[in-house]
């Protein structure tokens, strides 16, 4: 069996965090430069989250100096205002101080149903991420979803007094935290992109946030990249271009993500990315005088100016982070390591980065462009999306859809502006009088006619264009002559300075204006579809980059315009599903517009000066990797599906597996269909069942009271062992013996045609060999594994970096919270290969150490030898 994972002498990667997680004891590296207001005694606190994520730890009624204004408790939020009674497990003393661990619900009373926790899913330094279910509602199994779901993220909103923190700190980082978590609420709220993970639902209670998430469930991009090593530059650009189109979206509402890594993307069922974790994130402004001072991120990740602690207008910081991370997916490692922090310092802040000799020089100029360590030097999100490396084999630069918008004019709509309250701009009255005086500035209102004029000119010919910009025109050239203004202006609008551009990341509070109108647009789309029955309507006006609108699924709640090159187009038939929740959106302003602008006034390569191919070949599916063996038998044009059929049989004709095909593919597709059906029967039953049981227990509007799981025995709080509350079998039980069939995406590390029995008994075996505990659950193992003392002082597990803190899923060295210290949990799954007899391993991160993680996946793959 062959593996795709790369040298072991590259990996592990380790991540770290800006944030310091433990206390800086001599024979650890000096902490990061904090921003002022970041108190020696902050950095020192235990509690790495709660001090990390508050770079801001200050009152929320005293918001760090050039910050944003951080929002208050959102207004999106589903505020219970219940409970005020502790928690059952008296975690809390006489005076309301926490006093243990906290517990948490079981069942969410979201406005929308309530929602059933099925299973731990993910594990970050702000708490828990658990798989739920709405209850009393097939709509999802009617829509042939077996496993969908949503993400329900559980952050406590009171620390747990462990005697390290006076209380009076304690109060101070809950405060800043809430801060925090009411500004993810609220960003996230707004947000509608296809490639950023949308947030449904929103409650709070007295002791918890409680964030339904879209739940995205293709794995990871870091379980991808364990399972794959590098990417091919074809796989990573499909990749790159989603990203590229989420924080374009992002910069030009303007928000920045800060927290941009590769841990942070997620993969869809469909085989695209989404972004999670806009914890760290905030509104910029293109002011001088209000530039951000809050230094946070994940190291690794981490821009050289934030090392340096100065501050920045934001997109710059994204760029260079969205740089590693197109680094990571080419190279299967980071561009700056180093096992001594200071020295890792060091390499950042030089920015030399070693290229390995395989890497195109496209992929080389690009992400050398993004990391430039002097942030006004450093290639804006334009100058990314159009860079050639990005444009191969595409239309044009990757879609950014933001939805049409006109500059605003009075009278404002005061119903829009009542929704902005939760981003702390004041009262509305305040709001009104601000945003009045912002829309009626002289430098407004040139943009604004700046535009129109632009609107009335007659749009030139892609040829015309072409013309006056000189056919020969030589990017690489172009970009390094680029001054240090013209880079740092402008950011990542349309070759418009940030500010100058009426729609564009203009100023925060119009932003937001913006982003609440359109969701309360959508919203009574919703409404009204929902009153009518209807799917709401989505509009799609034609671009040049999709060929056709994407189908809209005709029992989908969502429809979002989707990318030419989608793996979805390309994947076998899967049963129709939302990713996105029940969401509607309108069509963006197309990048693909941006074709036949005029040409920047600094020269940044249009869309139509490169002339891609026409129908080139869009990245391939994922399942094509298992034909990567034998790539030279590919078909140049070849068909998806047809592709993947091909490309299975070559390698099992290969393997001296040749079989008739037809018959086989026959009997597999009739196998899925089956199981299919059968899921689609017992979620029936399961759901009959819960919402009898249920309907009568819980009702939105009866009082928030915290249980427990293991109040209700589910699962013991903080001592899961596995993946949480999967099945466990019996070692005769028959399941054992079934694969997980094959969904979606296909991140399968290695394949083989070993029968099963065998793949689990060499699993087994590797598991023990290597002290890794497991229990066997259907279709897999959940594993645990502790590390000893000497692995942990060896550094290979980035202990030495703790001293950075973690901040972001695997920060290395952090603790994360029910995560005993240094535990790790993931989970193997094998998986069945349509088709034909193979059989696949995934891995799936739960908790603990990201590269710790990594470091023990490759092994447990090394060791299995399939
Ligand atoms: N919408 C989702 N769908 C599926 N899994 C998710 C989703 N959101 C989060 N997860 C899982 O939970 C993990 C932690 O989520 P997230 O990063 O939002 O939490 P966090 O506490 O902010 O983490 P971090 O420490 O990285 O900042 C993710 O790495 C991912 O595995």
């Amino acid at each position: 069996m062959t593996t795709t994972l790369a040298a072991g002498a590259e990996l592990p990667i380790r991540s770290q965090s800006v944030r310091t997680r433990r206390p800086p004891t001599s024979s650890r590296p000096e902490p990061l430069p904090r921003s002022e207001s970041s108190t020696r005694a902050e950095a020192s606190r235990p509690h790495r989250r709660s001090s990390q994520r508050s770079a801001t730890a200050q009152s929320p009624r005293h918001p760090q100096q050039g910050d944003m204004a951080a929002p208050a408790p959102s207004a999106t939020a589903h505020d219970t205002g219940a409970p005020e009674e502790p928690p059952r497990d008296r975690a809390v003393d006489a005076q309301g101080q926490r006093t243990s661990k906290n517990r948490y619900r079981t069942v969410i009373p979201a406005p929308s149903g309530n929602y059933a926790f099925i299973k731990t899913i993910g594990q970050g330094s702000m708490g828990k991420v658990k798989l739920a279910k709405k209850e009393g509602t097939n709509e999802l199994a009617s829509l042939g979803i077996s496993d969908a779901g949503v993400a329900c993220k559980i952050i406590e909103r009171v620390s747990a007094d462990d005697g390290r923190q006076s209380r009076e700190e304690r109060e101070r980082a809950d405060a800043a935290r809430e801060d925090r978590n009411a500004r993810e609420a609220a960003i996230v709220s707004l947000l509608n992109h296809q490639y950023i993970c949308g947030l449904q639902d929103n409650l709070r209670t007295r002791w918890h946030w409680y964030m339904l998430f879209e739940y995205v469930n293709g794995g990871q991009m870091l379980d991808y990249i364990i399972s794959h090593g590098k990417l091919k530059e074809k796989q990573a650009r499909k990749f790159a271009r989603q990203i590229a189109s989420a924080v374009d979206y992002c910069h030009r509402n303007s928000i920045v993500h800060r927290d941009l890594k590769i841990e942070n993307i997620l993969i869809s069922k469909t085989g695209d990315i989404k972004i999670i974790d806009f914890g760290l994130s905030n509104l910029f402004s293109p002011e001088e005088d209000r530039k951000l001072k809050t230094y946070c991120g994940s190291l690794y990740f981490a821009a050289p100016e934030l090392l340096q602690a100065r501050p920045y207008t934001g997109p710059e910081v994204d760029v260079w982070s969205f740089g590693v991370v197109l680094f990571v997916l080419v190279c299967g490692k980071v561009p700056f390591d180093d096992q001594y922090m200071p020295a890792l310092h060091q390499k950042i802040k030089k920015g030399a980065v070693d290229y390995p000799n395989w890497l195109s020089s496209e992929c080389k100029h690009l992400i050398s462009r993004m990391l430039v360590t002097d942030p006004k030097l450093r290639a804006s999100m334009h100058e990314v999306m159009n860079h050639p490396w990005m444009l191969k084999g595409y239309n044009g630069p990757p879609e950014n859809y933001l939805p049409q918008r006109e500059p605003l004019k009075l009278p404002l709509d005061e119903e829009i502006i009542t929704h902005m309250t939760g981003f702390k701009f004041g009262p509305p009255d305040h709001i009104r009088e601000e945003l009045t005086k912002k829309i009626s500035s002289p430098k407004y209102q040139a943009a604004a006619r700046r535009l129109e004029k632009e609107k009335e000119q007659p749009l030139p010919t892609p040829k015309d264009a072409e013309k006056r910009r000189g056919f020969g025109f030589d990017f690489y050239k172009r970009r390094s002559s680029i001054t240090s203004k013209d880079t740092l202006t402008n950011g990542s609008t349309d070759g418009l300075p940030i500010g100058d551009d009426p729609l564009n990341a203009f100023d925060p509070m119009v932003s937001i204006y913006y982003l609440v109108r359109e969701k309360l647009e959508r919203d009574r789309q919703e409404a009204q579809a929902a009153q009518l029955s209807v799917p709401p309507k989505v509009q799609v006006p034609p671009s040049p980059q999709l060929a056709q609108p994407p189908p809209v699924l005709p029992n989908s709640p969502i429809a979002r315009p989707k990318e030419k090159h989608s793996l979805a187009e390309i994947v076998p038939p899967q049963p129709a599903h939302t990713e996105g929740g029940l969401r509607t959106r309108q069509r963006a302003r197309s990048h693909s517009e941006d074709q036949v602008r005029e040409p920047a006034a600094n020269g940044l390569l249009s869309p139509d000066i490169v002339s891609p191919k026409k129908g080139g070949n869009g990245p391939v599916s994922l399942l094509r990797r298992l034909s990567t063996r034998d790539r030279r038998k590919e078909p140049a044009d070849g068909k998806p599906s047809t592709l993947m059929q091909k490309s299975v049989s070559m390698r099992a004709k290969s393997l001296g597996h040749a079989r008739r095909e037809s018959i086989q593919a026959r009997r597999a597709k009739r196998e899925a269909e089956q199981q299919q059906q059968q899921q689609q029967q017992q979620q029936q039953q399961q759901q009959a069942t819960s919402s009898s049981n249920n309907n009568s227990h819980h009702h939105h509007q009866e009082p928030v009271r915290e249980e427990t799981d293991a109040e209700l025995g589910l699962e013991a709080e903080g001592g899961e062992t596995s993946g949480g509350s999967h099945e466990r079998l019996a070692p005769e039980d028959p399941d054992l013996a079934k694969p997980v069939y094959l969904k979606g995406i296909f991140s399968v590390s290695t394949t083989s045609t070993k029968p099963l029995p065998e793949i689990r008994a060499d699993i087994k075996r590797v598991l023990k060999m290597l002290g890794v505990g497991y229990t066997e659950i259907k279709g897999g193992f959940s594993c645990s594994h502790a590390p000893s003392i000497a692995e942990e002082d060896s550094h290979l597990l980035g202990g030495r970096h703790s001293t950075g803190g973690g901040g972001g899923a695997g920060g290395g060295g952090r603790q994360e919270p029910g995560v005993p210290d240094g535990e790790l949990r993931f989970e193997i799954v094998i998986v069945k290969v349509p088709i034909v007899s193979l059989h696949g391993v995934q891995f799936k991160r739960v908790g603990g150490n990201t590269w710790q993680y990594k470091a023990m996946a490759e092994q447990i793959v090394r060791e299995l030898r399939l």
